[in-house]
C-alpha cells in the first residue's frame, strides 16, 4: 500500500536489481541507464529505485531524457545501455505486464468513440461487450469527467478531454504500475487539480505504484512521496526531494512549499 506522508528515506540508487529474493526487487529500478540517439546522449548513467506503492515524480528541463526514461521502462526502447527492470524483470525479457501507459499526446483512435478508445486498455483477456467490462468504462468515463461524451469521437473533443480519455484508457488496464508522461499538463487549472486528485485515489485504492513525468513543480510536490530531478543533457539524477508533507494533502501545507523550493533549488530556476 502506498505510504501516508512517510516520506520514503530511501537512496534511488540504494537498491540492486537482479535480487536473489524477488520480494526485494523494486517495482522499479534503473541501473547504470544510458540511452544515445546517433550522437545525442538522452540518459547518462542512471540510478532509479522505486518501492511498490509508491508515487515518484520526476521533474527536469526539457530535454533531459524524462520521457525517454519511462520509454525505457515500458520496454518501447530495446537499445539501451545499463539495466531496467519492472518488479524485478529486465525489460529486454519482457519486462512485466503489470505495466499502464499514459503518453503526453492522447493516441487516440479517430474513428472510434471515447468509450471504445478506453475499452482499448483493458487487458487482453476481458471481453469490451462484456457488461462489468461496459462497466468499468463507464466508471472511467465517470472518473475523469467525461459523463455525457461516451459517444463522441476524438475530433469532438477538446485537447484536455483527449488527454483525459488517454488517461481512462490507461487505468482501464487496471496495472499494478502506472507510468505517465505529463497527462494534465493540457487541463486547465481546475480541471488538472481534479484529475490530480483522481489519480491519487486511484493510486491510494489500487496500492499501485507511479513515475510521473511533469514539468510542473507545484504537481510533482503535491502527488509524489519522492521527487526525482534531472539534469542536463545528457540527464542525470541531480538530486531526489522527500516530500514530507502528511496524506491526504492541503495544497498549502508548508511541508510542500519546501518541497517545491527545494526542487527548484535543485533546477536551478
Ligand atoms: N527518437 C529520437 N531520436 C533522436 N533523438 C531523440 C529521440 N527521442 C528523444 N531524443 C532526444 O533525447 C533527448 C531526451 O529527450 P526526451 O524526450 O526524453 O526529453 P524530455 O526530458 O522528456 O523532454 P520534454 O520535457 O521536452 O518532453 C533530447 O535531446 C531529444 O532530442
Amino acid at each position: 500500500m502506498p505510504s501516508t506522508g512517510e516520506a520514503s528515506k530511501r537512496d534511488p540508487a540504494e537498491a540492486t536489481l537482479g535480487s536473489e529474493d524477488p520480494a526485494a526487487d523494486p517495482a522499479l529500478a534503473v541501473r547504470g541507464l544510458t540511452k544515445r540517439y546517433g550522437d545525442t546522449v538522452a540518459l547518462d548513467e542512471v540510478d532509479l529505485a522505486i518501492d511498490g506503492g509508491e508515487f515518484v515524480a520526476v521533474v527536469g528541463p526539457s530535454g533531459c531524457g524524462k520521457s525517454t526514461l519511462l520509454r525505457v521502462l515500458t520496454g518501447l526502447e530495446e537499445r539501451f545501455e545499463g539495466r531496467a527492470a519492472v518488479d524485478g524483470v529486465d525489460v529486454r525479457d519482457g519486462g512485466s505486464d503489470a505495466v499502464g501507459m499514459v503518453f503526453q499526446e492522447p493516441r487516440l483512435l479517430a474513428w472510434a468513440d471515447v468509450r471504445e478508445n478506453i475499452a482499448v486498455g483493458l487487458p487482453a483477456d476481458v471481453d469490451p461487450d462484456d457488461p462489468a467490462a461496459r462497466d468499468r468504462v463507464d466508471g472511467l468515463i465517470e472518473t475523469v469527467g467525461l459523463d455525457g461524451f461516451a459517444e463522441s469521437r476524438p475530433g469532438e473533443l477538446s485537447g484536455g478531454m483527449a488527454q483525459r480519455v488517454s488517461l481512462a484508457r490507461g487505468l482501464a488496464y487496471e496495472p499494478e504500475v502506472l507510468l505517465l508522461d505529463e497527462p494534465f499538463s493540457a487541463l486547465d487549472q481546475l480541471t488538472k487539480y481534479e484529475q490530480q486528485d483522481n489519480l491519487l485515489d486511484v493510486w491510494r485504492e489500487r496500492g499501485a505504484t507511479v513515475a510521473l513525468v511533469t514539468h510542473d513543480v507545484e504537481e510533482a510536490a503535491y502527488l509524489a512521496d519522492r521527487v526525482v530531478v534531472l539534469g542536463g543533457q545528457p540527464g542525470t539524477v541531480e538530486t531526489v526531494v522527500d516530500v514530507e508533507a502528511d496524506r491526504p494533502r492541503e495544497r498549502t501545507d508548508e511541508a510542500l512549499l519546501a518541497a517545491r523550493r527545494e526542487i527548484t533549488d535543485a533546477l536551478g530556476v
